[in-house]
């Protein structure tokens, strides 16, 4: 099985951005051998701080954001980082020429029951002159991403990397502790008949998706003519792990619930390289009003609406926005 470098080496992806992705690892790697010692690592549970986006945080999110901002800013690959663990970005070599946004642990409240988590990370690439102090130079469409991945920490560890050459998915070895390459192209099947979403909100839902959903939900005899799954992670990382592996849709719309805060992902380091990673893959991913990666962001932790997966399913649901 090979290696990722010379795999990416092939795809001609630059030498210090396969560094830049082998330094990202090296944290993951870090990261997963945590995660996998559970209660005998001493870091589940929570902290008593919250972090700038109100949420509490996990000892594993201050864990897994510490590990992958130490390894990235000595490693003098980046000019800046952008985590949603912390509040503006952090500056790093002014000579670099990339930038890096991350979700160091993606469904941290899945850690305390041993269940999915993942980390999710966007490269994005930046003029040398750039101040690397200045949080706009992360304000960036996901378009203009170089690389996109998230490392998922499951019953093994799995990487899914995409340098605008298709979605690749690579397992972790840990006798040798290399990433090797497992599932060359990634390809989303355009229809299925799976979907997630957290449907404790339905009642705060818009009226698009409210009947975009009830269609779903009456199956066979309702208007789509077959009946619909469904399944719900509560990490974006395993939902879109699973949509990747054999279709789906996944949603988190916009919803009521809380007037300040309408949207729950993460444009740079959640919605942007999860789009990345599914549209590389043959699928779709937008707001239901445009697509994400042509969004124009306006700060590091801007929030959207996220549909996507299978071609045709997020289709559907987007004529129902219209
Ligand atoms: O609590 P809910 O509504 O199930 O939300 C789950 C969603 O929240 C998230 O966990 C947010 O991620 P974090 O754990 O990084 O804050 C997504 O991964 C997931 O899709
Ligand atoms: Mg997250
Ligand atoms: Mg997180």
């Amino acid at each position: 099985m090979r290696r990722l470098p010379p795999v990416l080496l092939e795809d001609g992806c630059p030498r210090d951005l396969i560094s830049l992705i082998r330094t990202i690892l090296a944290a993951c790697k870090e990261i997963s051998f945590r995660v996998s010692q559970g209660a005998l690592s001493g870091v589940l549970g929570s902290t008593l701080d919250e972090n700038i986006q109100g949420e509490t945080q996990k000892k594993l999110d201050v864990l897994s954001n510490q590990l992958l901002k130490d390894i990235l800013l000595e490693s003098g690959y980046v000019k800046a980082i952008a985590s949603e663990e912390e509040e503006g970005t952090v500056a790093g070599n002014p000579e670099a020429d990339y930038i890096v946004a991350f979700d160091p642990l993606d469904g941290s409240s899945n850690t305390d029951i041993n269940s999915l988590v993942g980390t999710i990370f966007s490269v994005m690439r930046v003029p040398k002159e750039a101040d690397a102090s200045d949080p706009a130079i992360f304000l960036q469409k996901g378009e203009q991403q170089v690389a996109a991945g998230y490392v998922l920490y499951g019953p093994s560890t799995m990487l899914a990397l995409t340098t605008g050459k298709g979605t690749r998915l690579f397992t972790l070895d840990r006798t040798h502790g290399s990433f090797l390459l497992t599932q060359d192209f990634a390809s989303v099947p355009a229809q299925t008949q799976e979907f997630a979403i957290n449907a404790s909100n339905q009642r705060h839902w818009q009226a698009p998706m409210q009947q975009y959903i009830a269609d779903l939900l009456a199956g066979k005899s309702g208007p789509r003519g077959k009946n619909f799954n469904m399944r719900w992670i509560a990490a974006m990382v395993g939902d879109v792990h699973r949509v990747l592996c054999r279709g789906g849709l996944f949603t988190y719309p916009a919803d009521t619930k809380n007037p300040d805060k309408p949207y729950k992902l993460r444009l740079l380091y959640e919605a942007n390289p999860m789009a990345m990673l599914i549209e590389q893959a043959g699928g779709l991913a937008s707001t239901g009003e445009q697509r994400i990666m042509e969004i124009e962001p306006q700060q590091i932790h801007q929030r959207v609406a996220v549909i996507l997966g299978s071609k045709d399913e997020v289709e559907t649901c987007l004529s129902y926005h219209q």
